[in-house]
């Protein structure tokens, strides 16, 4: 993991994974470890991550989404149960705690994953805010967590279409969260000049 910058705020993160089979020990869950590794090299803050597996329930989903914002994460990532199969109920457990809908992040995901499979449209993705926190489904694939989060560069490393995590730390700045850092190369966070912060120094 890279080395946070230590004059960036301490923050707490929820990563949720929601799938039956790694619930139930029917496979090895890689959807927190995918969540932990790339918000580990994306961002310069020091995390505390808040982990969460549970089965495609909305009832339980609801009720760890609920606890996770509680005990202060102003960011939390689920990943798995947004498609149209019967058993997939993140989007409903998500909108059932929300404050407010933040369509954009969905409709972006949808476009970032068309450059990679065409059954991109059956994702049913949502974010949402409650309190002081930013709630964003991410696909159940593990591949699909940094894809939607990073987006899509080319062989030089130049963005064709940008991830969703872009523009989560001014989501964050916006309902009075802490100031998020990201390492520019795995992901360039965007602020408007007015909101953004002399850059932190090393040490
Ligand atoms: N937590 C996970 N760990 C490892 N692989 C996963 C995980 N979640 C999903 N996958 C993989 O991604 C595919 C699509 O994810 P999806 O959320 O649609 O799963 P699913 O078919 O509903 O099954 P389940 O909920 O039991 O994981 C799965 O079939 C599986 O191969
Ligand atoms: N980047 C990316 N997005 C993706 C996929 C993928 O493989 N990669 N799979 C799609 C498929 S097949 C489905 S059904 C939906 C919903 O997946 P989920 O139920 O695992 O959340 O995500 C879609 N989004």
């Amino acid at each position: 993991m890279t080395e946070p910058t230590t004059n960036c705020a301490a923050v707490r993160i929820g990563i949720v994974s929601i799938s039956d089979r790694a619930s139930s020990g029917v496979y090895a869950d890689q959807g927190l470890p995918a969540l932990q590794d790339w918000l580990g090299r994306a961002l310069r803050n020091p995390v505390t991550f808040e982990s969460r597996l549970i089965p495609d329930e909305q009832a339980q989903i609801s009720q760890a989404l609920v606890e996770l914002v509680d005990v202060g994460c102003c960011l939390v990532l689920t990943t798995g149960g947004t498609g149209p199969a019967l058993r997939d109920v993140t989007p409903e457990a998500t909108l059932a705690i929300a404050d407010k809908e933040m369509p954009g992040f969905g409709e972006q995901m949808r476009q970032i994953s068309l450059r990679f499979v065409p059954t991109a449209i059956l994702s049913r993705q949502v974010a949402v805010i409650r309190g002081q926190s930013l709630v964003i489904n991410l696909p159940g694939q593990p591949k699909a967590i940094a894809q939607t989060l990073e987006g899509l560069k080319d062989a030089d490393g130049q963005t064709l279409v940008p991830g969703i995590f872009a523009a989560v730390p001014y989501c964050i700045d916006l309902i009075g969260g802490p100031y998020l850092e990201t390492h520019a190369e795995v992901c360039a966070a965007f602020r408007p000049k007015s909101a953004q912060r002399p850059a932190p120094t090393a040490g």
